[in-house]
């Protein structure tokens, strides 16, 4: 094996990324459904080239249709569709303009009608209408205090779901009679339809008193009316709707072993459903890392390991960061010192926490060339600044949007 490990890891995120954009799958379930004519509602991270992809299958047949992606994510025009950039990981004055545009597209239709609703994660952030009177500041609020609480999407979303128009299967009470066609990126593990982007259109399976429970556990303050706004029940039935899913996160997972095979490496799937403090995740995968060079097990290097799924962080520090980098900063803590071996953590999304790269991509140097430089690097993990510090040691994973979303990618290869 001459290429270097690093490399190997890149190659295989790359080409595991790849096989889970939409653009294929989306075509595919089209030309399946045969759909006549449809208003096309896109939302989340990758809505661009949802909706890019349905007008190469649709073409005319689209009558009108709204795109809402987050910032930087849309590539241009495309004929037929209005298309808005708003607000990511947290909603904004775009979101709602948006969303009311979409509103006001799927208005007044009839049961003779069909809303073609593509829908990727972050769809949360930015298709929403705050309920009743609940303010957009108030919302901004709430989210900013949710994502960094160590809370999971599901739990947040409980309590998005209860205090939004559109949010909870609302938006697909609002288009009724008209039927609703999902076609659905998940970026939620084990692909929850009421939890991936708040589940517009699916029937809500949390309630009012989940979502207050949510509120309490994490200790969000929220003002008296959010309380009251947040009694009323989301829609537990709907019969409009109809949803597929294109792509997920065990594909990508799948894909990542596929070409790990072709690269020499002998290959496992630890698990695609991971679901802890990131930290917690990153000590775990480097002590994994650790057997496979000291013990030659559980698989024989050379060796690719390949975990799914979404970490949570307890954002306490004033550092930089996303789960990923700080996965990978834990990690390299765990593999100081040892040759051999890598650990990858990325999103597939392109973009981790609020910060411009995707992950981190870490060995057993990474804690010494931060040394080298003067830095103490548990300090950083102290104050979530993982970002900084994976800059500091050069193994920071930059690749801008991807186009899709399927949650996160962990790597750990051994030679
Ligand atoms: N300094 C930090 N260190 C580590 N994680 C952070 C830090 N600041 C914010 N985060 C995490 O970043 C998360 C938001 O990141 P990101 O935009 O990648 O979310 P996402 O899950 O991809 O969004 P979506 O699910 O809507 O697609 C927050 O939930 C928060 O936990
Ligand atoms: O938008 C959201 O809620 C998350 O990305 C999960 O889909
Ligand atoms: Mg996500």
């Amino acid at each position: 094996m001459s290429r270097s490990l690093k490399q190997d890891a890149l190659t295989i995120v790359e080409e595991s990324i790849r096989h889970v954009l939409p653009d294929n799958a989306v075509k595919e379930k089209l030309k399946e459904l045969n759909l006549s004519r449809v208003v096309l509602v896109a939302i989340g991270k990758a809505a661009w080239r949802m909706a890019k992809a349905a007008k190469e299958v649709l073409k005319e047949k689209i009558e009108k249709g709204i795109v809402i992606t987050k910032y930087g994510h849309s590539e241009g025009e495309i004929e037929g569709l209005e298309i808005y950039e708003a607000g990511h990981p947290v909603p904004d004055e775009n979101t709602i303009r948006a969303t009311e545009r979409a509103l006001e597209i799927v208005k007044d239709l009839s049961e003779e009608d069909t809303v073609l609703f593509l829908i990727s994660g972050g769809g949360s952030s930015l298709f929403e209408k705050p309920k009743g009177s609940v303010t957009l500041k108030q919302l901004q609020n709430i989210t900013d205090q949710l994502l960094k609480s160590g809370a999971n999407i599901g739990q947040i979303n409980a309590v998005r779901k209860h205090l939004s128009e559109v949010k909870g299967g609302r938006f697909a009470q609002k288009v009724f009679p008209a039927r609703v066609v999902c076609l659905i990126l998940s970026d939620v593990l084990f692909n929850r339809l009421d939890v991936i982007a708040s589940g517009p259109a699916h029937p809500d399976l949390s309630t009012s008193e989940d979502a207050l429970n949510v509120l309490e556990k994490y200790n969000v303050q929220v003002d008296e009316n959010v309380l009251k706004e947040l009694k009323d029940e989301t829609p537990k039935i709907l019969s409009n709707v109809e949803s597929y899913i294109v792509a997920d996160l065990k594909l990508a997972c799948e894909k990542a072993v596929e070409v790990a095979e072709r690269l020499g490496y002998n290959t496992a799937i630890l698990t695609t459903s991971l679901e802890c403090e990131a930290r917690e995740a990153g000590f775990f995968v480097g002590s994994i890392a650790k057997e496979l060079v000291l013990h030659d097990r559980p698989v024989k290097r050379p060796c690719a390991l390949v975990l799914g799924g979404e970490t949570v962080v307890r954002v306490k520090g004033k550092g930089k960061g996303g789960r990923n980098q700080e996965l990978a900063l834990a990690a390299a803590l765990k593999i100081a010192g040892l040759d051999g071996v890598v650990v990858c953590s990325i999103g597939t999304d392109g973009t981790d926490g609020p910060t411009d790269a995707a992950g981190g991509v870490v060995d057993g140097k990474t804690v010494q060339r931060i040394k080298d430089s003067g830095f103490d690097p548990q300090a950083f993990l102290e104050n979530n600044d993982s970002y900084n510090a994976l800059k500091i040691s050069n193994d920071l994973l930059i690749t801008g949007p991807t186009g899709t979303n399927v949650n996160d990618l962990i790597l750990i290869l051994a030679k």
